[in-house]
């Protein structure tokens, strides 16, 4: 394990933002700590990287206890939200300046950035300030700037977070490749669900100042541990004293078909691209939400005032009832 993180508390005040985490990041993965704001990712960060002190708990990395180590010496590189590259400095300049300072030999410096521009997809702006780069260039200018001096752990907190909604998925999408070829364990921060669910090979979800479940997207996504997780990573409905997601709902027009389902009547019917979401209002009053691809809903010739029974797909994900 490269990140070993145990019995970890952290209080602000009579404010408790961590309580009692555990949690071991394995060497080269990409792991997101996702939750909602204020839940205590970001916290957690700045005590993996020794920008924050933990009251008690033990942080280990790659072995070796960094628990009172300053950040500088726990080899971690960092990127924020907010792009952290120098203004007044070229973008090569900028990759070099963490290579320079520690006077490595002006030819290996060059090489390195060189590769770096190159895997990040900045070398003809090489020459450029950071003004003259787009926001989303910039997030990649601080990356390699990070990754320059070889840490051990990349951390990023929100890095992509200051950005609009289709950079932002660019950037996802080239972390995902960028980290496939380099393989440096990475933590990144996230209250963007799609975003962990896309990019990660594993997820922290914290809420409260604790962690909630731990695991692969598709663990937390088909066997989430409590309705919280089930409810931040998706659309959830209930039905029948259940909670589980309205596409696994299965729709009958005949009630013999499936024994036990619940009958009601569309009330609403909404297509949406290529889906359809339903609302059912059951017999007994209760809103189900239902959601089905367009052909499915065409073939059943859904519209509102059909009357319908419903029954949890099998296979489905489904939790005890989580208060709505
Ligand atoms: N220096 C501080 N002093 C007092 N309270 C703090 C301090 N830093 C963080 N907190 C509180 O601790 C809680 C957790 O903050 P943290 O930044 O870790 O949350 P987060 O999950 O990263 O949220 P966000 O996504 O909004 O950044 C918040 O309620 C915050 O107000």
């Amino acid at each position: 394990m490269s990140i070993d993180i145990r019995g970890v508390n952290k209080t602000y005040g009579d404010f408790v933002a961590l309580e009692d985490i555990d949690v071991s990041i394995p060497t080269g993965q990409l792991t997101a700590l996702l939750g909602p704001s204020g839940g205590g990712k970001s916290t957690l960060l700045r005590i993996i990287a020794g920008l924050e002190t933990a009251d008690s708990g033990s942080v280990v990395i790659e072995g070796k206890d960094a628990t009172t180590l300053p950040p500088q010496k726990r080899n971690v590189g960092f990127v924020f939200q907010h792009y952290a590259v120098f203004k007044h400095m070229t973008v090569a300049k900028n990759v070099a300046f963490g290579l320079e300072i520690r006077k490595r030999p002006k030819a290996q410096v060059a090489a390195k950035v060189d590769e770096l521009l190159n895997l990040v997809h900045l070398s003809q702006f090489a020459h450029r300030l950071p003004s003259q780069l787009s926001g989303g260039q910039r997030q990649r200018l601080a990356l390699a700037r990070a990754l320059a001096v070889e840490p051990t752990v990349l951390l990023l907190d929100e890095p992509f977070g200051a950005l609009d909604a289709k950079v932002r998925k660019e950037l996802r999408d080239w972390l995902r490749r960028l980290h496939d070829e380099v393989r440096v364990t990475t933590v990144f921060v996230t209250h963007d669900q799609e975003e962990a669910m896309e990019v990660s090979d594993e997820i922290v979800v914290i809420n409260e100042g604790r962690v909630e479940q731990i695991g692969t997207p598709d663990q937390l996504y088909d066997e989430p541990a409590n309705p919280f997780v089930m409810g931040f990573l998706g659309d959830v409905t209930s039905l029948d004293g259940l909670t589980l997601r309205p596409h696994d709902i299965e729709v009958s027009l005949d009630p013999l078909l499936v024994k036990g389902a619940v009958s009601g009547t569309v009330t609403r019917h909404l297509r949406v691209g290529f889906e359809v979401r339903l609302t059912v209002t059951t017999d007994d009053g209760a809103e189900v939400l239902v959601v089905l691809t367009r052909t499915h809903a065409r073939a059943l010739d859904l519209a509102e005032g059909v009357r319908v029974w419903l029954s949890p797909a099998v296979g489905a994900a489904t939790v005890p009832l989580l208060q709505l």
